[in-house]
């Protein structure tokens, strides 16, 4: 067990569901505190049947602190972070900010769990569109390396965090009522809209979201001549982002392997009788830490493609329910050690 574990973002998108899922897993230590921003500090939250107040992060923070798990905005992660691990703590971070630097392990436990045993200081948890593509890519990638792959994404409002849901709720009611709304977080309005533009301009006129899917693929994978064509797009869906993966192996796969190897796979779970109108969708993948797959056919394009579509909530296994996962894992080696 381990002694004082501080939760930072506690107030976010990810911070809500991960307070729920330390309770709903009953993960236990001797000690938790809450950390969030001065707008939030002072107020009160409940948890495990305790009432806590929430402490406003500072680099003093992380005084006696042996586990931080942090989801904050990239710009907090950069700045508070290295107290907490200067501190002596272990960090698991949601954010984009530490994933990509060298001595930082990226991990999602099903695929990667030894890069968090032997890590120092902080543990990244992967960008929530990649995590659910790696999850379906990981089986197939083992059964015949995967040469090349083609996604689309479908993406939820709430990764934008609190702000995104916000503005669908609120732009849609607009929408509907005939008025302007004024978005906070998306660069044109989402209601009855989809916009092919999630993170800013980067390479080849790729996007910043898009460019997460290439790089921490390759890292979590330990692959860096997998190639990948990625389009981003942000759709008016409240939760759970959706993917089309088409995917090029080394030999063919055929659909009902690709099937075997993904119910076998932890973590995923198999939805895929069209004849029965049954695939994932977002609605029946809300609140669930599995990754959905359907859809599963052969690429009428390519003699070693495949194509699926992959469902999965990206503020559970995209976001909260892969750090936790890593909390455990750590949390019992530490009890073996
Ligand atoms: N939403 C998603 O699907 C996913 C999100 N992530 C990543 O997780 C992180 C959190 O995202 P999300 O929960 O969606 O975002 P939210 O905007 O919903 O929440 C942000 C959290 O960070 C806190 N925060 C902001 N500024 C500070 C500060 N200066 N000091 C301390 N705390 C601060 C906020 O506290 P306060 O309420 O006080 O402002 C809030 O608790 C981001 O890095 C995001 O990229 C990763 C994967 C998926
Ligand atoms: N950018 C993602 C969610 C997210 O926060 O990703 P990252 O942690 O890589 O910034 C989305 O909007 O759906």
């Amino acid at each position: 067990m381990f002694d004082t574990v501080a939760i930072i973002g506690a107030t976010g998108a990810v911070g809500h569901i991960m307070r729920k899922l330390l309770e709903d897993r009953n993960f236990q230590a001797k000690q938790f505190r809450f950390l969030a921003s001065a707008r939030s500090a002072g107020k009160t939250l409940e948890f495990q049947g305790k009432t806590y107040t929430l402490e406003e992060l500072t680099k003093d923070s992380f005084a006696g602190v042996e586990l931080v798990i942090a989801s904050t905005p990239d710009d907090v992660a950069a700045e508070f972070l290295p107290s907490a691990v200067e501190a002596g703590a272990i960090v698991i971070d949601e954010s984009g900010y530490w994933r990509m630097k060298p001595e930082v392990a990226l991990v999602i436990p099903e695929i990667n769990p030894e890069a968090a045993l032997e890590a120092k200081g902080i543990i990244a948890s992967p960008n929530c569109s990649t995590t659910q593509m790696v999850m379906a890519l990981k089986p197939l990638h083992d059964a015949s390396p995967v040469k090349r792959v083609i996604v689309s994404t479908y993406q939820a409002t709430s990764g934008a965090g609190v702000a995104g849901t916000s503005d669908l709720l609120e732009g849609s009611k607009a929408y509907l009522e005939g008025k302007e709304h004024d978005y906070q977080v998306f660069p044109h309005p989402i209601a009855f809209n989809a916009i092919p533009q999630i993170g800013s301009e980067k390479e080849d006129g790729y996007t910043s979201e898009e460019m997460k899917m290439v790089y921490e693929t390759r890292k979590i994978l330990g692959d860096e001549t997998i190639q990948i064509n990625p389009t981003c797009v942000r759709i008016p869906v409240a939760n759970c982002h959706s993917e089309t993966i088409t995917v090029e192996t080394e030999r063919p796969i055929s659909p009902e392997e690709a099937r075997e190897l993904f119910e076998n796979f932890p973590g995923i779970t198999v939805v895929d009788d069209l004849k029965n109108l049954s695939y994932p969708l977002p609605s029946s993948s809300d609140g669930s830490d599995e990754v959905y797959i359907g859809r599963i056919r052969r690429d009428i394009s390519h003699p070693n493609g495949l194509s699926f579509w992959c469902v999965s909530d990206n503020l559970r296994k995209g976001a909260a329910t892969n750090a936790v996962q890593i909390a455990e894992l750590l949390a019992k080696h530490k009890a073996c050690t």
